[in-house]
């Protein structure tokens, strides 16, 4: 086959939804796409470096964090350690990567997720691999280390996910540094090693029912909060009454927002969480007074609010009156914030999996 295109299209998504923290997913209908060209008849060696040209437009479009270079762009480091895996140095002959990615970057809306999960299967598709989907998420998790984020965008839909007990050895492979992980950055020396493969099955995924009437309002903030970040403030221990509080809640999530039509005071309940949103209020000013005051009694078509994955983005759920919705919660954090902040409002639906479209 002298040439190849297809397209790579990876949906966004919602972590933990409340209480569901590194459990629970939501794939959002926003997606990341990978318009990529393969030429086969081009003369050995390519002239490109990795035999790979990127081009990129849409969120952090120039932005440091978005290279243009194989060797440290996120999505095709993750691709190079996929076929590195598989005995392919580079990518098999050229490959333009044209990425057009409207996920807002550090905003809670699983961008890194959605990246990873681009890469991986960028990787599969130009080395023709014949991995199955729970293989790739093998691989997902070798680079993103909770499966939330990756097990919705990489499954679709409203997704519970779950690490399976690892063997001692295994422990090891999956916290091995990324840096061990990926292809070493720009300026960096291929060293011709294998990359540690993922152990198999390390990740495991269970799809629920969504009630078809729940909507998600995204009311995005103009700051970023970095998910490393967002993590490193969290206690490393929890009493058991605030572990009780979210098991008897996270128990009740997936029932609460896949039963139709929806009670609006069980979903409110089931999406309230003490492990994680408490000790992020300090990252993103308001996110407190927004959980307290929203409820259904109080606002027509609201039935829950929490923080979407490590934020800053706040999604509420609601079977309509989405503007007034995202209006109050807009002004509570303006209001909250010492700084001057803007925020966009989108209603998102939930989104089918990862897929791949043959040109
Ligand atoms: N399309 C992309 N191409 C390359 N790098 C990306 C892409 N999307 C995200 N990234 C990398 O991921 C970082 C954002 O990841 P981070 O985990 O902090 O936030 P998030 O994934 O957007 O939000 P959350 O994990 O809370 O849902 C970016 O700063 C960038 O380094
Ligand atoms: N469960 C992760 C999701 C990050 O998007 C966290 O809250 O840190």
């Amino acid at each position: 086959m002298a040439s190849e295109s297809f397209v790579i299209k990876v949906p966004s998504s919602s972590a933990n939804i409340g209480p569901g923290f590194d459990v629970i997913g939501l794939a959002l209908s926003v997606y990341l796409e990978l318009h990529v060209t393969i030429d086969r008849s081009k003369p050995e060696p390519s002239k490109l470096p990795l035999n790979c040209r990127i081009t990129y437009e849409g969120q952090g479009e120039g932005s440091p964090d978005i290279s243009l270079d194989p060797s440290s762009n996120l999505i095709t480091r993750v691709a190079l350690y996929v076929l590195r895996c598989h005995g392919q140095r580079t990518f098999p002959a050229e490959t333009h990567v044209h990425i057009v990615n409207p996920i807002p970057l550090g905003r809670g809306l699983g961008s890194s997720g959605s990246a990873v999960v681009a890469g991986v299967m960028l990787g599969h598709e130009v080395g023709h691999l014949q991995l199955d989907l729970d293989r790739l998420f093998d691989f997902c998790l070798m680079i993103e280390r909770h499966p939330d984020n990756v097990g919705a965008s990489l499954y679709g839909g409203f997704v519970g996910t779950y690490l399976r007990p690892l063997k001692p050895e295994d422990v090891q492979r999956i916290e091995i540094p990324l840096s061990e992980v990926l292809p070493a950055p720009a300026g960096g020396v291929d060293t011709g090693e294998t990359p540690p493969e993922p152990p198999y099955g390390i990740g495991h995924h269970i799809k629920f029912p969504w009630a078809t009437e729940i909507k998600a309002v995204a009311i995005i903030p103009d700051f970023q909060v970095p998910t490393h970040l967002a993590r490193s403030v969290l206690p490393p221990h929890y009493s058991r009454p605030d572990v009780t509080f979210n098991m008897q809640r996270i128990a009740l999530l997936p029932v609460a927002l896949g039963t139709s039509p929806p009670d609006p005071e069980l979903i409110h309940l089931a999406m309230q969480d003490k492990v994680h949103q408490p000790y992020r209020q300090t990252l993103i000013p308001g996110l407190g007074e927004v959980v307290q005051s929203m409820s259904p009694s109080s606002q027509p078509g609201f039935l829950g609010v929490c923080l979407s994955g490590a934020g800053p983005t706040i999604l509420a759920l609601a079977t309509g009156h989405f503007d007034e919705i995202a209006e109050r919660i807009i002004k509570i954090l303006k209001a909250a914030n010492p700084k001057e902040i803007d925020c966009q409002w989108r209603v998102l639906e939930p989104a089918d999996g990862a897929q791949v479209i043959r040109r």
